[in-house]
């Protein structure tokens, strides 16, 4: 069985295997969405073909559209040319059931696929759906780092000091590139248009608008462009950058999930790392689970997706949903199982689920001390939502996310997943920040985590991180065993503003976590003598 337009036609043999297909004519919805381009999506990656596309899947077979959406590549080419191009923009959406069942569904909502290369045809094409009067969302999934135009230090980077240099006209870096999109759309006709940042981080919207207005302003000082461009990008009833709220967990493709895939007959399934990265498949393997809260301000209209589920609100409802799922319900608690799986050796989040000093931490930090300080945010309930990341999102044995792949930039995580709970302690009157004792002990974990060393006492590889080596330069003379040797090696960490958002010390927290820190080296095992000891649990491992 091939996925591809052709393949998917022998309906019989797909449906013998268990695997549903798109129930509308995926041909004639790409040629509709040629006529009349509502929706282009930027970053083809994982997030978009396993929840972005299946949202539109479901208007699709509904009937409550009549288009599909347009993949944008603006930064990996080789995903188009090998994930996308030799199946016809097709692919296969995994979902995985905690009782092990995989429904497995072809997505056939992606109606094309287009680089945003100036230096390709495609560029040309590009800027004519980009002008057409019918389209309304132009939304993204590119990664937090790709909003950012300027280094650590304040300076432009390289290739967004180039593009302001030279213009409009062909532009590499990403928010060059949409500034220059947005610029056509003005000058064709000033038509309405929403720029939707789908990616996982606070005021995602504004840092968007941020962003493409600082490009826009250099054009402008240069003489560039028109000045009144600035008049319709600020303008929210001709452009528009809603908040989102995104939540669902797509872990990279699996083998398992490809051998289950070609178990069923299904051939080429196979899954690349590209040049840039990217692990990518035909297939997205994801859980079921998923929420999406948008603030509802679409100039130019949109599609029905509160049919599809999604939640449309105002900014400030965005802001509070986005607070309780990262800053309490679940975020830090997927911090924590990172921080103690690495150092307990475990490959996967679910496997943490089922030791019960792990379970019982997150619960404390869920319950007992993030729950307190939540905001009820009106739209979704914050007891059952954390409920569900600690019953049944986490412990789903079948999903292959790795402890490592979320221990990923841990240092940038730490100020808004535990700084802002704590800060909420010492505000509050009725709350006394010194009765945390489960958030301490997870930051007492992460510098423990920094030491390269596994409770064992073997050295073990640390996720990426920008900060990783300045951290690791504060713990390199602190030896596993030797308590003496901590001395004030871990105060220029913990009093870090820019990592935990405030001063440990000056809340009363440095001392505690420091005296943590010294049971969690206490020698090899220390680690879960500690969790042990503090959660009265007996750990599996
Ligand atoms: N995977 C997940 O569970 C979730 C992901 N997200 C958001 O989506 C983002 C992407 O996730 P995936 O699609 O799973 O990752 P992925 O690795 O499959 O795809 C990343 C996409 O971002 C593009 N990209 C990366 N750096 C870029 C740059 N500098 N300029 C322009 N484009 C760039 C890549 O070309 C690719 O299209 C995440 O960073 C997150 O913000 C949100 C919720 C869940
Ligand atoms: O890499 P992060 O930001 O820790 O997020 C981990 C995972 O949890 C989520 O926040 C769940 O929605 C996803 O974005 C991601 O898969």
């Amino acid at each position: 069985m091939l996925l591809t337009r052709e393949g998917i036609k022998d309906i019989d043999r797909w449906r013998h295997a268990g695997i549903k297909l798109p129930n509308y004519d995926v041909e004639k919805i790409a040629e509709k969405t040629k006529q009349n381009p509502t929706w282009l999506h930027f970053g083809a990656g994982n997030i978009f073909r396993g929840f972005i596309a299946l949202l539109q899947q479901d208007l699709l077979h509904k009937g409550l559209t009549e288009t599909g959406i347009i993949a944008v590549e603006s930064y990996d080419y080789e995903i188009i040319e090998k994930v996308y191009i030799p199946y016809d923009n097709l692919s296969l959406l995994v979902i995985m059931h905690a009782d092990g069942t995989l429904e497995t569904e072809v997505i056939g909502s992606i109606s094309d696929k287009i680089l945003a290369d100036p230096w390709s045809q495609d560029w040309t094409k590009l800027k004519n759906i980009f002008t057409n009067p019918s389209l309304q969302i132009a939304s993204f999934t590119i990664t937090e780092k790709a909003y950012n135009l300027k280094d650590f230090s304040g300076e432009y980077i390289k290739e967004v000091k180039e593009d302001i240099q030279k213009g409009p006209e062909k532009p590499r870096n990403i928010i060059s590139k949409i500034t220059s999109l947005v610029y056509e759309r003005y000058l064709k006709g000033k038509y309405p248009i929403a720029l939707v940042s789908l990616d996982n981080f606070s005021g995602n919207g504004e840092r968007l608008f941020g962003s493409v207005k600082t490009i826009t302003e250099e054009w402008i000082k240069k003489g560039m462009i028109e000045e009144k461009f600035l008049d319709y990008l600020t303008n929210p009833s001709k452009v528009s950058f809603p908040l989102t709220m995104i939540d669902k967990i797509v872990p990279r493709p699996s083998e398992e999930v490809k051998k289950k895939l070609e178990g069923f007959g299904i051939e080429k399934m196979d899954i690349i790392k590209t040049s840039k990265n990217t692990v990518i498949a035909p297939f997205v393997n994801a859980e079921k689970i998923h929420y999406l809260v948008i603030e509802d301000k679409f100039p130019n209209g949109r599609p029905p997706l509160e049919e599809a589920g999604v939640i449309f609100t105002d900014k400030e409802t965005v802001e509070k949903v986005e607070r309780m799922k990262v800053t309490t319900c679940l975020n830090p608690l997927h911090t924590t199982l990172a921080i103690f799986g690495c150092l307990l050796n475990y490959s996967t989040i679910a496997e943490e689920m089922e030791d019960p000093c792990l379970k019982k931490l997150v619960e404390k930090i869920g319950y007992d001390e993030g729950l307190p300080v939540v905001v009820h945010p009106g739209v979704l309930d914050p007891k059952e939502f954390l409920r569900e990341v600690i019953e049944i999102r986490f412990p789903n044995p079948y999903m292959p996310d790795t402890p490592q792949r979320i221990a990923t930039d841990t240092s940038q995580k730490m100020a808004i997943r535990f700084g802002e709970t704590i800060k909420s302690y010492e505000q509050r009157e009725d709350l006394n920040v010194t009765d945390l004792k489960y958030i301490p002990l997870v930051i007492a974990g992460w510098c423990r985590y920094l030491m390269g060393v596994d409770d064992e006492g073997r050295p073990m590889t640390l996720s990426p991180d920008p900060l990783l080596e300045d951290l690791r330069s504060h713990v390199s003379n602190i030896k596993l065993g030797d308590i003496e040797s901590v001395k004030d090696n871990l105060r220029p960490v913990l009093s870090n503003k820019h990592i935990f958002g405030l001063n440990l010390y000056e809340v009363g927290l440095g001392e505690k976590i420091e005296n943590y820190f010294k049971e969690l080296i206490a020698g090899a095992g220390a680690v879960k003598k500690t969790l042990r000891k503090y959660l009265e649990c007996e750990a599996d491992k």
